[in-house]
């Protein structure tokens, strides 16, 4: 049995293709900001209180109207078919499991009916096309299947360039898998569009969309946090798209604590890269993180094991978290704060 992330991400690297294990491991050019993620966890330190009499925790959380039973949400991540046959699916039942939520990525090889069949809380994650009439089509379906919220990728004007994947010359799903989600009114299946030319305008136009809440993922500089304020969006995700995109980013971790600052407690601020262990959850969540999502680990558990791989991984993050509240002297999420976590030299 995995103890730990680890483990799991070392059974589904023996099921994978090498291709595949390297599309969804890896980064963009150096791999740099892949690294600096978990390594930013890795300076932290913790200075726990004693005495507090915590009981027993309490880690639910309330989202944008969402309700989870702990502030660790799944990323929306492409392609779950690579992974396991039943992809999507067998995600989003291990999700609903653990009353967590599923951002379903644009990129998802199953259709959103049948992802939201399997019972839990979805979100809806966006690339803004430059077709609005097809961006429309796309979020009506998603919101009709019953998606709670959009997570708006802004991160991605470009696609990044992952080396492994020109290494090994990936570009395309296998015959017989599609992006379900992306087909437009007359049926045809489009190809995802990273679009350079779509500015702030964009939160007006999906307002007037849907009604659902908006997240903008993809936000690390303070300004662009004040700018979503200030544009109307109900969350943002400081998120460098686990090192995909553009690599020397900054870890998400460092710049989590401006972008709180800029923010103010004026929306919640979800943070994901890099968290592999109940103890980085709560180091996010003391920086004034809202809630976590993780994405690799989730691919992890279900190529290992599908919906029962991914029940496992959010079941360990769960019960880590639970047992760090504790030994730092927190009863729920909403009492941890930035006094406890301390930076020194990676162990
Ligand atoms: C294989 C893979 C596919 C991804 N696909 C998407 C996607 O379709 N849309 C998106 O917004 N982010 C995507 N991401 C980024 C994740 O949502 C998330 O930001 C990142 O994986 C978090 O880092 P972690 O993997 O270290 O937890 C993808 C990440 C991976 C690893
Ligand atoms: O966003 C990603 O990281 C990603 O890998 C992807 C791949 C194909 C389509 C959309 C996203």
């Amino acid at each position: 049995m995995a103890l730990n992330l680890a483990d799991v991400a070392a059974a589904a690297r023996r099921r994978l293709d090498p291709v595949h294990w390297d599309f969804f491991a890896g980064g963009a050019g150096d791999e740099r900001t892949l690294r600096a993620n978990e390594a930013a966890f890795a300076r932290r330190f913790l200075l726990p209180r004693v005495l507090r009499a915590t009981g027993d925790r309490d880690l639910r959380t309330s989202l944008l109207g969402s309700q989870v039973s702990m502030p660790v949400l799944v990323a929306p991540t492409a392609f779950h078919r690579l992974a396991h046959p039943d992809g999507e699916v067998a995600t989003a039942r291990a999700a609903a499991g653990a009353g967590t939520v599923m951002v379903v990525s644009m990129a998802a090889t199953r259709p959103v009916e049948r992802i939201a069949a399997a019972g839990g809380t979805l979100w809806f994650q966006l690339y803004p096309h430059t077709d609005l009439e097809f961006t429309t089509t796309v979020v009506r379906r998603a919101v009709a299947a019953g998606c709670r919220a959009l997570v708006v990728t802004v991160d991605s004007p470009v696609f990044g360039r992952r080396e492994r994947d020109l290494r090994h010359g990936f570009v395309d799903l296998p015959p017989g898998m599609v992006c379900e989600n992306m087909r437009d009114a007359d049926g045809r299946v489009r190809d995802i569009e990273m679009n350079a030319r779509v500015g702030w305008e964009l939160v007006a136009v999906l307002r007037r969309l849907t009604t659902v809440p908006i997240l903008l993922k993809g936000v690390l500089h303070p300004e662009d946090a004040r700018l979503a304020v200030e544009h109307g969006v109900d969350g943002v995700v400081v998120s460098n798209h686990g090192g995909r995109q553009l690599d020397g980013v900054t870890a998400t971790l460092d710049a989590l604590p401006a972008v709180v600052a800029a923010v103010g407690g004026r929306l919640p601020v979800l943070v994901d890269g890099g968290l592999r262990r109940g103890v980085d959850v709560l180091v996010a969540l003391a920086l004034g993180a809202t809630a976590v999502l993780v994405g690799r680990p989730v691919l992890w558990g279900l190529a290992a094991g599908g919906a029962a791989g991914v029940r496992h991984v959010l079941d360990l993050l769960r019960a880590d978290l639970d047992r760090a509240l504790a030994l730092v002297g927190a009863a729920r999420p909403g009492d941890l704060s930035a006094d406890l976590v301390t930076v020194g030299a990676p162990a």
